[in-house]
């Protein structure tokens, strides 16, 4: 068994628990994002796995072996922290061969440094030293460093956060790009949807201290295990409603649901709402993106839905009507 497992880890400081059973599976060579609200137990689960918690319960492997009892240096993980943290006084090859022991001089080091920075794109600039270096290009280099001793895994804690947003899309094609060209585990620690369904093999879901759900992006947006993941991986609308008999009665009319009964809330995703001229509906709201538009339409029962239209031409004050197309999410109370 490769790779990197988790199970049932959980971590207190002091009276107040933080990991309460957490879960972690991610195949070898996958890249597995670790996505949830700010406070919920991120870094203190990557810095489990890495050896600087020691967990209360649970087990974690790597690459197969049990590490929980071993030192952080001897469970081959690799870390890209959020700011690059490159050494200031080391040139960038001297940043990368930092971890290859005492021998940095020699050619086996030399050639495995060249090859991490190709690897992140930067091959040639061995011999700069960080300050030349833009914030991505450093965030790189963290990256070629934390790859070149051949780790089991590498952990990456919210590793674009320090970066400007117009740059931050390229970066993470490029940290992508090499984590997968060296064939690397690795974990991605983010609280931002976007980067983890984007980048993400398997994202995991964390919610105090728990795993909630694990799996594909497109299974986590199309089958999340309930309002919280719904709404927290892609936007919902979310409306109270009650269901029976595979129907679905809410604001938005009676819909066709997988068979749940019972009241709850029903979650729609804001492409499934189509808006056509004349009906009961108020146009309240548009925001115009350039690929898309929100339309905000106010119900009759006072309630109001966020829809996303390409279609241009609706005006606050329009009337609509709001359908609804697909399979809508119903979760019972
Ligand atoms: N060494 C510690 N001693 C006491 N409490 C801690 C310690 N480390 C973390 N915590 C607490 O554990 C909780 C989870 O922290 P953690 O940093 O793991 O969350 P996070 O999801 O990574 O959040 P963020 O995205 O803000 O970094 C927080 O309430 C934090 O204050």
């Amino acid at each position: 068994m490769s790779g990197l497992h988790v199970r049932g880890v959980s971590k207190a400081f002091g009276a107040t628990p933080v990991l309460r059973g957490a879960a972690l599976e991610v195949a070898d060579g996958a890249l597995a994002a670790v996505l949830g609200p700010s406070g919920c137990g991120k870094t203190t689960l990557l810095r489990v796995v890495a050896g600087f918690e020691r967990a209360d319960a649970g087990s974690v492997r790597i690459g197969g072996k049990e590490v929980g009892g071993l030192a952080p240096e001897k469970r081959r993980v690799g870390i890209v922290p959020q700011e690059a943290a490159l050494f200031p006084h080391l040139s960038v090859a001297g940043n990368v061969g930092f971890g290859l022991g005492r021998r940095s001089r020699s050619a086996g080091v030399a050639a495995r440094v060249e090859e991490c920075l190709e690897l992140v794109g930067l091959g040639g600039y061995g011999t700069r030293m960080p300050y030349q270096l833009s914030g991505g290009q450093q965030q790189r280099v963290a990256l070629a460093r934390a790859l070149a001793p051949r780790p089991g895994v590498v952990l990456l804690d919210e590793p674009f956060n320090a970066l400007d947003r117009s740059l931050r899309g390229t970066v993470r094609d490029d940290v992508r790009a090499a984590l997968k060209k060296a064939g690397a585990t690795a974990v991605l620690v983010t609280h931002d949807q976007e980067e983890a369904l984007s980048m993400a093999d398997t994202v995991a879901v964390m919610r105090d201290g728990v795993i909630v759900q694990q799996g594909t992006p497109e299974e986590l947006y199309a089958r999340p295990a309930d309002l919280g993941v719904a709404t927290f991986v892609g936007e919902a609308v979310v409306l109270a409603a009650s269901a029976a008999d595979g129907v679905v009665v809410c604001a938005l009319g009676s819909l066709p649901d997988s068979g749940a009964s019972g009241v709850g809330h029903v979650a729609v995703r804001p492409e499934q709402l189509v808006l056509s001229p004349g009906g009961a509906g108020v146009v309240e709201r548009v925001e115009f993106f350039g690929h898309d538009a929100a339309i905000t339409v106010l119900l009759p029962d006072g309630g109001s839905v966020r829809a996303r239209t390409r279609g241009v031409g609706h005006r606050p004050g329009d009337r609509v009507e709001v359908r609804v197309e697909g399979p809508v999410l119903f979760f019972a109370e």
